[in-house]
């Protein structure tokens, strides 16, 4: 039995994905009157034309997940600290699997090492890569890494593979939620780069950019190169950069175009804040990174972005 904690979006599609495939699954909406929508309806309004299925088991008491052996973390990055904090002590004993991409702004640390510092003792993953919660939900074709580096590693990669979800295992859980967590940030400034009206190619110069940024932070944490080339870096850098789907293109969208951005949760503004101070730690430069960063707390405008970007010192790529 699987239990997912969080029931916006990507809780919703993935344990939507499980239950078509024969999995009994319960997923935990703390929000009471969303949680009475669903109950009633057998819908999730993020999801629309998704009916929930009947394995799907939906609850507003957390103690309710004590009864599965792995429990899927689907909320935002920013909330999962303070979720484990005030969890039922038995939560953080089952095999956890983190969904949210980004790092903690207060610790600066990514979802394996936020579950370890509250104590949780099964394994610890990280499920990642490609994929929008309305695609799964729908059974279409989605490939994402599952990162861990337990011994239970083989076993969660099938207990959460589907017809329709094929994951792939690695044992390198910083590089997994590092390409993760970065991408998002890229995807607000090539959303910026769009919505200013600066073309294709400059997207395509700044995608590059930005993953050279990724992987020399991701390298100096311990990643190692190829998970950033794989699903869960460049293959979600690909999606979201490119994506209108994407809430943080969509965000970057706005910004570049000076229109008001929609309500949705945008985790690259946070993320570029702490990578921003990751890397000043440790001497990295993240130039697309640390512009984002200001851009999103209006500390320098469009133009003067730009300017700084194209400005700075020629070198080899
Ligand atoms: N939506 C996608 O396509 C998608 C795909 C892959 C990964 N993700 C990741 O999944 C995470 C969640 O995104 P989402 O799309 O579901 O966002 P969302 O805004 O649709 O939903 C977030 C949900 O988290 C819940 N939540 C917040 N704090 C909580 C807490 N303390 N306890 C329990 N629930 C809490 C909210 O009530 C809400 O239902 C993000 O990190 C996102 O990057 C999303
Ligand atoms: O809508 P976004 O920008 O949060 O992206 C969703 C997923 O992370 C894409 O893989």
């Amino acid at each position: 039995m699987i239990g997912i904690a969080g029931a916006g979006a990507f809780g919703t599609a993935l344990a939507v994905a499980l239950a078509h495939d024969g999995r009994e699954v319960w997923l935990y909406a703390r929000d009471p009157a969303q949680l009475q929508e669903m109950q009633h309806r057998r819908i999730n309004p993020k999801l629309p034309g998704i009916t929930l299925p009947q394995k799907l088991h939906l609850t507003g008491n957390l103690a309710d997940l004590a009864i599965t052996e792995t429990v899927l973390l689907a909320m935002p990055m920013q909330a999962m600290r303070a979720f484990l904090a005030s969890a039922p002590p038995d939560l953080l004993q089952k095999d956890l699997v983190a969904c949210s991409k980004g790092i903690d702004l207060t610790t600066l640390q990514g979802p394996g090492s936020v579950m370890a510092a509250a104590g949780a003792t099964g394994a610890r993953a990280m499920l990642t890569g490609p994929s929008f919660a309305s695609d799964i939900a729908r059974g279409l074709p989605t490939a994402l890494t599952l990162a861990c580096a337990c011994p239970r590693l083989e076993a969660l990669q099938h207990l959460l593979s589907t017809a329709t979800l094929r994951l792939y295992r690695s044992e390198d859980v910083i590089g997994a939620e590092l390409g993760g967590a970065l991408k998002n940030v890229i995807a607000i400034a090539a959303g910026i780069v769009i919505g200013a009206g600066f073309g294709d190619s400059a997207r395509a110069a700044l995608i590059t950019r930005g993953y050279a940024e990724m992987s020399r932070l991701a390298s100096s944490l311990g990643a190692k190169p190829e998970t950033l080339a794989g699903l869960s870096g460049l293959g979600d850098l690909i999606l979201t950069c490119t994506s209108g789907q994407s809430r943080n293109f969509t965000h970057g969208l706005a910004l570049g175009a000076g229109t008001p951005a929609p309500e949705a949760t945008v985790e690259g503004l946070a993320t570029a804040r702490a990578a921003t101070r990751l890397a000043r730690e440790r001497g990295i430069d993240m130039p697309v990174t640390s512009m984002v960063a200001r851009l999103a707390e209006n500390d320098i405008t469009l133009g003067e972005a730009v300017r700084e970007l194209m400005s700075r010192p020629l070198k080899q790529e």
